[in-house]
């Protein structure tokens, strides 16, 4: 379980990012976070891996008090949860297995990581997660002959190769056409499903989220406006979230990216 109680996050410029902010996600949840540019969501995926401090208040995973972490105990937190980019964050140059297999480079002896030797297994686990999200027949390919949903299903079998219980996903979606984004948001949901895992998005496009993640929080300027399941969040709910800017004709231009999917 990933549990804020009263947490508030100040940047050292002053800027209060999060503000109160109290929550409970269990193990296994897909939830969506949505809200304006700059509310905060960002801000909040990145605590729960100590991407970012917390400045108040208290954030635990699984029992465990983030800010008491440091060193190797920041590492282990960081294999138990997996974290997707909107970048992808491949290297483009190399193949597709040879990117999966960078996630067990934390764990591997001193002298496997200088030479680039894997085991048997760890090659075994990879193709595994390949075939997980649908793309085992281009583990030979390189990744900058993919197209961009393909490379952002690379980056998911690399996290799931990690084995984590938790995926925290940064905008996996913004770059995509709306068919590709919704064949990854169908793989996190699968994933989600089969494998148990907690599945933790920033999104801007509503429609995705409310269709994809079972519960949705809003955030506005820092503070939780909705927690609830998706199949609650009606117009009025948006505006709260959004601050009024939903405009189906849309100004406002991630209000607009978020209902016209
Ligand atoms: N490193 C930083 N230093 C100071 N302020 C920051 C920093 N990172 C973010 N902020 C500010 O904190 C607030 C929340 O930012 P955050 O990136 O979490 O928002 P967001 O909802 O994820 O936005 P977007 O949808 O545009 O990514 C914003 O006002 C932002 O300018």
């Amino acid at each position: 379980m990933i549990e804020f109680k009263q947490v508030q996050k100040k940047y050292p410029n002053g800027l209060v990012a999060l503000k109160d902010i109290n929550l409970n996600i269990e193990q296994g949840e897909y939830v969506a976070i949505i809200g304006l540019s700059g509310a905060g969501k960002s801000t909040l995926l990145r605590c729960i891996n100590r991407m970012h401090d917390i400045s108040e208040g208290t954030l635990t995973v699984e029992g465990v008090e983030l800010s008491k972490l440091h060193g190797k105990g920041i590492r282990q937190l960081r294999r138990k949860i997996g974290m997707i980019f909107q970048s992808f964050n491949l290297v483009t140059r190399i193949s597709v297995i040879k990117n999966v297999l960078v996630a067990f480079v934390p764990e591997m002896p001193f002298w496997r990581k200088i030479l680039g030797i894997f085991t048997e297994d760890e090659k075994k686990r990879a193709l595994m997660s390949l075939d997980k999200v649908g793309i085992l027949d281009k583990a030979y390919v390189r990744v900058d002959q993919l197209s961009g949903g393909q490379q952002q299903r690379v980056a998911l079998a690399r996290t799931l190769a990690q084995n984590p219980g938790i995926i925290l996903a940064d905008e996996p979606v913004a770059s995509l056409d709306p068919v590709t984004a919704n064949q990854v948001m169908e793989d996190f949901r699968r994933i989600n499903q089969e494998m148990n895992m907690t599945v933790i998005i920033n999104i801007h496009h509503v429609e995705l989220a409310l269709t994809y993640a079972t519960r949705v929080i809003g955030i506005r300027a820092g503070e939780i406006v909705y927690d609830g399941p998706s199949k609650d969040v009606n117009d009025q709910v948006l505006q709260l979230i959004y601050n009024g800017q939903v405009d189906k004709g849309g100004s406002d231009s991630h209000a607009n990216e978020a209902v016209s999917t």
